[in-house]
C-alpha cells in the first residue's frame, strides 16, 4: 500500500485515516483496551469503539472545552498562569544546568487539570507525582514487549509478570479519579459548573438514568483519558523541542529574533501572534514532526468492508496508522531526516504545512485536544525562548536523539543550561 502511495506521490496515512465518513474510525478490542479495562467495566473516548457513546462523549468534551475557553482568551490565561510556575522554576536554574523532564509534565498536567478539576497541583505535591508516574509508566508498558506477551499468550495473563504493573497503576489512577469526583459531588452547586467534572455531573442530572451513557464510571475513565492524553503528549513534544533547540543554537537565535521583532514592547504573546511569526511557527511544527510523539496513533479497525488504493480491506481489520512514517517520508519533506524548520517554509519564507504533517492523526478520530495542544506548544515555546537562552551543557557529551519507545515517544533524560535574556 505504501508503495502505491509513493508511486502516486500521495500520503498513504492521510488517505487512509481521512477516508469518507467513518470507515476506519472503529477500534478493535485490542490489548490496550483489555489492559486498561481491567478493574473497571467502562471505557470512555480514546479506546472506545465507534458508536453513539463515543460520539456523545466526544461532542460533550469538545463543547465543554470550548465553554472553558479553548480558542478564547481564558485558555491563554490558564496557560500563562501555569507558565509563571515554569518560569519560577527556570529562574532558579539560571547559570546552571537543569533537567526539564518533570517540569514539562507537571506544567502540561496542571493546564488540563484546571479544566478538568478546577485546580492545579504544586510541583512537589504527591498526587501530581503519582499521576505522572502512573501515566508515564503505562505509556511505556502498554506498547512494550510485556504487553505483546500478554496479547499473544492469553494463558499468562494472570501470572505475576511485569504487565501486572499496568493494571496496578490503572487501579490507583481510577481510585484517584473517583476521589476527585466524590469531592466534587459534595461541594458542587448544580447548574453552576466550576469545571469539567461539574459539567458532566450536570449532564448526568439532565439526561437521567434511562439508558444514558453518561454515568459515573464513564466520568471516572473520561477524566483519566483526558488527563493522560493531555499530559504525556504535550510534555514529550516540549521535551523534544527543547532538546533540539538547545543543540541547534542558530535555530533558537532566529526564533528569538523573530519573537522580539514581532512582540516589541508587548509583555506576552497571544495565540493569534503565530500568524506574524512564520519562522517560530515552522520551529513549533518541525519540533512536532521530529518528536513524532504518538508514532502509531491509536490502533483503529474498519467498521465495514472498504477499499483503499485498490486494496480490499474487510470489516474488522486492524489498522495501525503509522503517523511516524508519514512525517519522515521521502518525497513529502524537503529534509525528512533532519531538524530543519525549512520543512514548513516556502521560498518566500512563509509558513506552509505539508499534508503529510499529521501528529494529531486525521479523520473522525483526530485528536480531541489538538486546539489546546497547539496553543500550549506555541505559547510555552515563545514565552520561554523570549526570556531564556537554552544550551547543551559543555560537559554533557554528544546528545543522544534516540527516543524511548512507547504509546508516546520520550526523549532520553537530558539537561540544558539556562541563561536569562530578559527579566520582566
Ligand atoms: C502534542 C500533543 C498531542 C498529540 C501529538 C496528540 C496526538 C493524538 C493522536 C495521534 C490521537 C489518536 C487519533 C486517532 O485515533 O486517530 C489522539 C487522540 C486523542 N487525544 Fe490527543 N494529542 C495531543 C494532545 C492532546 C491533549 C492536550 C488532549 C486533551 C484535551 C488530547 C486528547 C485526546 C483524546 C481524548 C483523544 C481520543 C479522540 C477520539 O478517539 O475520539 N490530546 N491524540
Amino acid at each position: 500500500m505504501l508503495r502505491s502511495c509513493k508511486q502516486e506521490g500521495k500520503c498513504c496515512c492521510r488517505q487512509c485515516c481521512d477516508k469518507p465518513a467513518t470507515d476506519i474510525a472503529g477500534l478493535l478490542k485490542s490489548k490496550n483496551e483489555e489492559c486498561l479495562k481491567q478493574g473497571t467495566t467502562r471505557q470512555c473516548v480514546i479506546l472506545v469503539d465507534y458508536g453513539s457513546s463515543w460520539r456523545d462523549h466526544r461532542r460533550f468534551a469538545l463543547m465543554t472545552l470550548r465553554n472553558f475557553g479553548l480558542g478564547k482568551q481564558s485558555m491563554e490565561e490558564r496557560i500563562y498562569g501555569e507558565l509563571s510556575y515554569v518560569i519560577a522554576e527556570l529562574d532558579q536554574s539560571v547559570g546552571k544546568s537543569m533537567s526539564p523532564q518533570t517540569m514539562f509534565h507537571n506544567a502540561a498536567s496542571n493546564i488540563i487539570c484546571t479544566v478538568l478539576f478546577g485546580a492545579r497541583y504544586e510541583y512537589n505535591d504527591e498526587a501530581l507525582k503519582i499521576f505522572i508516574k502512573l501515566y508515564t509508566e503505562n505509556a511505556k508498558i502498554t506498547n512494550g514487549p510485556w504487553a505483546m506477551v500478554y496479547d499473544t499468550f492469553p494463558m499468562v495473563r494472570s501470572w505475576p509478570l511485569p504487565f501486572q504493573r499496568a493494571f496496578e497503576n490503572a487501579a490507583i489512577a481510577q481510585k484517584m479519579s473517583m476521589d476527585l469526583i466524590n469531592h466534587h459531588k459534595k461541594t458542587r452547586i448544580p447548574g453552576q459548573p466550576r469545571d469539567f467534572i461539574d459539567c458532566y455531573l450536570d449532564e448526568m442530572d439532565k439526561r437521567g438514568e434511562d439508558g444514558s451513557t453518561f454515568v459515573e464510571p464513564q466520568l471516572m475513565m473520561y477524566i483519566l483519558d483526558l488527563h493522560f492524553a493531555g499530559t504525556d503528549t504535550t510534555s514529550n513534544t516540549l521535551l523534544t523541542a527543547f532538546l533540539y533547540l538547545s543543540t541547534h543554537p542558530d535555530i533558537q537565535e532566529k526564533c528569538y529574533q523573530e519573537i522580539e521583532e514581532v512582540l516589541e514592547d508587548k509583555d506576552q504573546a497571544c495565540f493569534e501572534d503565530r500568524h506574524r511569526m512564520p519562522y517560530t511557527q515552522a520551529v513549533v511544527h518541525e519540533s512536532q514532526r521530529i518528536a513524532n510523539t504518538v508514532p502509531l496513533s491509536v490502533f483503529h479497525c474498519t467498521t465495514k468492508d472498504t477499499e483503499l488504493l485498490g486494496y480490499h480491506i474487510p470489516k474488522g481489520t486492524l489498522i495501525v496508522p503509522n503517523l511516524g512514517s508519514a512525517m519522515r517520508e521521502e518525497g513529502q519533506w524537503k529534509f525528512p531526516h533532519e531538524f530543519n524548520p525549512s520543512n514548513f517554509l516556502n521560498e518566500q519564507g512563509e509558513f506552509e504545512k505539508p499534508e503529510a504533517f499529521m501528529p494529531f492523526s486525521v479523520g473522525p478520530r483526530v485528536c480531541l485536544g489538538e486546539g489546546l495542544a497547539r496553543m500550549e506548544l506555541f505559547l510555552i515555546m515563545v514565552t520561554l525562548l523570549r526570556r531564556f537562552k537554552f544550551a547543551w551543557p559543555e560537559d554533557a557529551g554528544d546528545p543522544d536523539f534516540t527516543p524511548v519507545f512507547g504509546v508516546t515517544l520520550t526523549p532520553k533524560p537530558y539537561s540544558m543550561t539556562v541563561t536569562l535574556r530578559r527579566t520582566e
